[in-house]
């Protein structure tokens, strides 16, 4: 099982991640896709690398407005997955020329 990082770890990866922010046991990220569509095929790809990553994020959608959350249940609290989850999300959401 992954560790539970301390709060001065979570703070550390959180400068490396600044779309994120820390919300209790989670991070949460929104991001705003060009259109609806444009929206589920984001969501369609972070789909396949949580499952690669045997990770998921709750994920909530708006229209284009998508709201990624990540925690790691099983440990209780932020871990790696976590944050190495949501750099893959980034990356996604760039290619997919969200805000
Ligand atoms: C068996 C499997 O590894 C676990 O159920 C995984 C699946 N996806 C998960 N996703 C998240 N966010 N937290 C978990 O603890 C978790 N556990």
């Amino acid at each position: 099982m992954a560790d539970l990082l301390d709060d001065a770890a979570v703070t550390g990866r959180l400068k490396e991640l600044p779309n994120w922010t820390r919300d209790g046991n989670e991070i949460r990220r929104r991001v705003k896709a060009p259109s609806f569509m444009a929206g589920i095929e984001l969501v369609g790809e972070v789909a396949r690398a949580a499952e690669e990553a045997d990770h998921h994020p709750d994920i909530d959608i708006r229209w284009r407005t998508l709201t990624f959350a990540l925690s790691t249940h099983s440990a209780g609290g932020l871990t790696g997955r976590d944050f190495d989850l949501a750099a893959r999300i980034d990356a996604i959401a760039e290619r997919h020329g969200a805000d």
